[in-house]
């Protein structure tokens, strides 16, 4: 590699709903913030990123908006997620540099043309020179290091924010899969309606992320839970505090968890025209990624429904950036799983 080259920098990023991690080459994944942008409501100059934006969202300041500008895996608001790729790169400058080089972006596996250019323009726009997108679910393989190429198949499931990627990698493609717009949100918005139905209170989104990771659970616990929270009396307009169990949340996000089961088993059943792929997956059992894959019992849950061993691999929220910053590492080697833009590629020497 070149001086010239060495000036500029490699970045993977898996751009998520919830969540946006940066993998800088030889440096690993340096960066793990909430995709949040907070602007002046007037001026509309950017005020905060990712963590410090986080603070600011759902507190009520009539001069300042928070905005999430991913929505179901893909941009919502363009400009915004101009904003948070751009800021979020600048915590991560460690060292002098005249710019990005390489880019390697996570996509939800169904996304349309449409919003992979808008993923590949906002790249563009922030002056990265080669560009390549890969479908999460091979990131995530990839990640977690199974052979992505190998003709037997392994089965992903990655339960994102604010998508659900389900897909049966072999040969390096997606051979089955589905990525259903049911995820983390979904379960985050069954908690705050079962608030509002059942006790007529109304509970801010970082509470309910507090009841998801401490009694939030897909399947019936060992020893079922409680805790206390404070949520706002609708009717009185004060707040309140009040003591929710595990067995009621289990009820409340029943729905969302029965959808993502249910298109786990219905990629499954599309398998029955590749009976050596099903057979394949028999043997090995599904992976869980993304930070869904961290509910409680949501391995027995799959387990009861499908029968098939479920394994959550280890640090799921990471797998993607991971596994992008390994495509990263070995462009030449994954060449094949990546949509890059010839057109906008520019020649840099090294
Ligand atoms: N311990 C936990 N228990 C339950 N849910 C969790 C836990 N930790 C994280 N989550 C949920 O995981 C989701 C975020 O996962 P992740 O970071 O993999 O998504 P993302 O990559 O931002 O989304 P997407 O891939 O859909 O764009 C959030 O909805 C969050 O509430």
């Amino acid at each position: 590699m070149s001086f010239f080259s060495n000036l500029f920098r490699d970045i993977a990023i898996d751009l998520g709903t919830a969540n946006t991690l940066i993998y800088i080459r030889n440096e690993g994944v340096v960066l793990n913030e909430p995709s949040i942008v907070a602007r002046e409501r007037n001026s509309g100059k950017v005020v905060a990123i990712g963590n410090e934006a986080l603070l600011m969202h759902e507190r009520t300041h009539p001069g300042i908006i928070t905005i999430r500008p991913l929505a179901n895996g893909v941009i919502a608001d363009y400009e915004a997620t101009e904003e948070l790729i751009k800021g979020l790169i600048k915590k991560t400058r460690s060292r002098f540099s005249l710019g990005i080089r390489r880019m390697v972006i996570g996509i939800p596996s169904g996304i349309t043309e449409v919003e992979k250019r808008a993923v590949h323009d906002a790249a563009e726009h922030i002056g990265a020179k080669e560009i390549y997108l890969v479908s999460e679910p091979i990131a995530a393989a990839i990640g977690i290091g199974l052979e992505f190429n190998e003709a037997r198949g392994n089965m992903i499931v990655d339960i994102g924010g604010g998508t659900t990627d389900i897909a049966v990698i072999s040969l390096g493609g997606i051979a089955s899969g589905e990525s259903l717009r049911v995820a983390g949100t979904d379960i985050t918005n069954s908690i705050i309606r079962h608030f509002r139905k059942t006790y007529n209170m109304s509970i801010g989104e970082r509470t309910v992320e507090e009841i998801k990771m401490q009694i939030g659970s897909a399947y019936k616990l060992d020893t079922e839970m409680t805790m206390t929270v404070k949520a706002v009396n609708i009717k009185s307009g004060l707040p309140e505090a009040m003591k929710v169990d595990s067995v009621t949340i289990r009820e409340a996000i029943a729905t969302p968890i029965g959808q993502i089961i249910t298109s786990i088993k219905k990629t499954l059943e599309m398998l029955v025209v590749k009976p050596e792929l099903s057979v394949d997956i028999l043997d090995r059992g599904i992976f869980l990624a993304g930070g869904g894959a961290l509910i409680k019992g949501i391995d027995k849950k799959i387990y009861e429904e499908t029968k098939l061993a479920v394994h959550i691999t280890d640090d799921p929220l990471t797998a993607v950036a991971r596994g992008t910053g390994e495509i990263l590492e070995n462009i030449e080697k994954y060449r094949p799983v990546l949509h890059s833009s010839k057109r906008y590629a520019l020649r840099i020497p090294g």
